[in-house]
Order: structure tokens, then C-alpha cells, then sequence
């Protein structure tokens, strides 16, 4: 898949602009806080519809206008798609081939994205919440509905904490109970059989970007691919859990507290892993997922690394570049000095010039 133009209104500090995008290599070139994050924001936006960052309407919106405006014209064997998205303060207007879509699935995994920026390098010692949300977005490129799946996972541990606050009788909390136990149980299925097909990939990268020494792991709390073990697992845990749930008036357990722990030779990444074990273990995640998009999909993702060069040192960094130049994809990446991509030989190698939110081809 390769995204042959990019149009962008109001969007943070980039006014107005249009890119041709090459099909292999782009790189964005420009000085701290130029606009070069943005650009690969903008396109992340038009595969997962929400930003990387901070997710705030208000944020990605200019200051020349009320909203914000993000275009992309993606090409697959020929096929031409278009989709649009309007960001206004409190809603966004999406168009995928001039139509709204009706459902998740004719959003999600259309224009797949990874990124590698370096944000992410810190999730191996960060709060559980960034590695759920990174095996979540993972999956839902290749699994749209487990997007529905999850708004009605929320929707029910929503109500179901309303009547645990205002400390209703039991009777009327068990229909949520029930309810949470069988969706619940659904998420965590997909991610357990998510972590299944990525995990031998995973590991694999994990040993050829630092040889055969250590063991790479991730393991998910109460893991299983079998509905009804996770349903009792959890309906169980929330038995156990009454006298605290009354208490602090929330729900104690579920996919929403779940901790996927990171794990190198069985220690505690984040705990124990170095500032490059962390990184490595990141980059080996990010190459798994794009094997399996390629997999699931019949294609390639688009990448986007953002300041790759200032996280990965020149062995990650020629690894990567080397799968990445096996894959045939389109790749953006962001840096500050070009040179080290002129030198590295890349085919099909495009350069722009990021300057005060303005986009030009480099020479
Ligand atoms: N909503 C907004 N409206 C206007 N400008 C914004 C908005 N959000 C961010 N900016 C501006 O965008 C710029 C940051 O852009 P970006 O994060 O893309 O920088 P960058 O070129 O990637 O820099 P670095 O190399 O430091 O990562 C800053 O100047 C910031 O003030």
C-alpha cells in the first residue's frame, strides 16, 4: 500500500500543504520542532483515526482555523482510496471514499500504520495501561471488530462502576457483572491469541537483532485462548474482589487492569532489561507486527519512524533498515541530519525540507 498524497489544513503548526510521497524511502529533515512529528502523526491519524500522542481533538487543531483537516489518496495493485478526516474541538468527520463509514470495519486495518517513535522505547518500564494500549493497537489493524468489542467492554465497566460508586444492592450490579465477565473475557481472548501468532515472530527479531543470547517473552496475567477458562478466571477474581469493589465503589479486575509484563531470560524488563535492551525489545515488537500485517494483509504497512536515529545505535539501526529494505514498503522517517541517510544507499530515496510547519523537496 502506498500513500501517493497527503493534504493537510490547520493541522498543529502546518498551515496548508500537499506531499507526493515516494513509494520506498521519504525522509523528513528539519530542526527541533519544525513539523516533521507532525507530518508522521498526520498519516498514523489516517490508518487508527486517533493521534500517537496525547489523544485530543483541540491539540491537532491549528490555529487558523476551527478544525483541522487531514487528506490521504492510498493506491493497493492499482485501486485508488481516499479518506478524509475533519477534526473539530469535540467530534471528527471521517470519509473513506467520499462516504462516512458505518462500521469499524470499514475503518480499522485499511491503511495500516506502525510506528517506532521514541515515546515507546520507555514502555518496558512504563505503566501497564501504554503496553496494553500497544498490543491493542496492534491488533485491531488486523482485527477491526475488536474495537466494538472493546467500546462495549467500556460501556459496561462505565455502568457497572456508576452502581458500584453509588453503592446500589449486589442484585442490580450482577446483570453488569454478568456482562463484563462475557465481554471481558472476549478481550482478553484476543489479546491472548493476538500474543500467540506475534510472539514466535517476536522472539525470532528479538535474537537476530541481539544474536542468540537472551530470551524474549511476553507474558499476558492469566493468559489462555479458551473463552470459557477466561470467563471463570475473571468471574471468580470479581467473587473474590466484592468487599473492595463495595469499598472503593469500582471495578477491581478485567482487560482494564491487566499488566502484559515484558520479559527478558524470565526477569522483569523494566525492572532489571538496560536503556538498549528496552529499545531492542520495542524493535523487535514493531518488526514482528509488521510481519504479521504483511501476513494477515497480502501487504506492506506503511512505517513511520520518528528520531529512529537518536534511539537505536548503528547496529539496531542497520538491522532495521535492512529488513526494512527487504520489505518494498513505504517508509517516512523523521531526523535532524539527512546525511546518514544519503550515505546509507537506499533505493527509491526521497528527501523533504521541514521548516515552521512548511514542506519542501530537499536537494
Ligand atoms: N495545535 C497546534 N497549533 C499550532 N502549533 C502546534 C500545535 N501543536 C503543536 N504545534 C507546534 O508544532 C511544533 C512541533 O512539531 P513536531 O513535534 O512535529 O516537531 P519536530 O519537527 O518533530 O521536532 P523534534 O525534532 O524536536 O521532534 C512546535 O513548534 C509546536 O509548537
Amino acid at each position: 500500500m502506498i500513500l501517493k498524497r497527503l493534504v493537510l489544513h490547520n493541522f498543529r503548526n502546518i498551515e496548508s500543504t500537499e506531499i507526493k510521497p515516494g513509494p520506498g524511502f521519504n525522509i523528513l529533515t528539519g530542526d527541533n520542532g519544525q513539523g516533521k512529528t507532525n507530518i508522521l502523526e498526520s498519516i498514523y491519524i489516517l490508518g487508527h483515526f486517533k493521534s500517537f500522542r496525547r489523544n485530543r481533538n483541540e491539540d491537532l487543531i491549528g490555529v487558523t482555523d476551527i478544525y483541522s483537516r487531514v487528506s490521504g489518496e492510498f493506491y493497493l495493485g492499482g485501486i485508488r482510496e481516499t479518506v478524509t478526516l475533519k477534526i473539530l474541538k469535540d467530534q471528527k468527520e471521517i470519509l473513506i471514499n467520499d462516504k462516512r463509514p458505518l462500521q469499524s470495519s470499514d475503518m480499522f486495518g485499511r491503511f495500516p500504520s506502525v510506528l517506532f517513535s521514541p515515546e515507546e522505547v520507555a514502555l518496558p518500564r512504563g505503566y501497564p495501561a501504554a503496553r496494553r494500549a500497544l498490543i491493542d493497537r496492534a491488533l485491531c489493524q488486523t482485527r477491526p471488530s475488536f474495537i466494538d468489542l472493546t467500546r462495549a467492554y467500556q460501556r459496561c465497566l462505565r455502568q457497572r462502576n456508576i452502581l458500584l460508586k453509588e453503592g446500589a444492592p449486589v442484585r442490580s450490579v450482577y446483570p453488569w457483572t454478568e456482562e463484563l465477565v462475557n465481554t471481558g473475557a472476549m478481550v482478553r481472548l484476543a489479546r491472548c491469541q493476538y500474543l500467540d501468532r506475534l510472539l514466535p515472530l517476536f522472539k525470532s527479531a528479538y535474537r537476530e537483532i541481539c544474536g542468540d543470547r537472551e530470551l524474549a517473552d511476553i507474558i499476558y496475567p492469566g493468559y489462555s485462548t479458551t473463552l470459557s477458562v477466561l470467563q471463570e478466571n475473571l468471574r471468580s477474581t470479581l467473587e473474590r474482589e466484592t468487599s473492595r469493589e463495595l469499598k472503593y465503589g469500582t471495578t477491581m479486575a478485567g482487560p482494564h487492569r491487566d499488566d502484559p509484563v515484558f520479559m527478558l531470560d524470565n526477569r522483569v524488563l523494566g525492572i532489571y532489561g538496560s536503556q538498549g535492551q528496552q529499545r531492542s525489545f520495542v524493535l523487535a515488537f514493531k518488526t514482528a507486527q509488521i510481519l504479521d500485517l504483511e501476513k494477515e494483509t497480502g501487504f506492506c504497512p506503511l512505517l513511520l519512524l520518528d528520531d529512529m536515529t537518536s534511539e537505536l545505535d548503528r547496529k539496531r539501526q542497520e538491522f532495521f533498515f535492512r529488513f526494512l529494505q527487504q520489505r518494498q514498503g513505504q517508509v517516512f522517517i523523521s531526523c535532524t541530519e539527512h546525511s546518514a541517510f544519503q550515505s546509507a544507499g537506499f533505493k527509491c530515496l526521497r528527501m523533504f525540507r521541514v521548516k515552521a510547519g512548511t514542506i519542501c523537496d530537499r536537494d
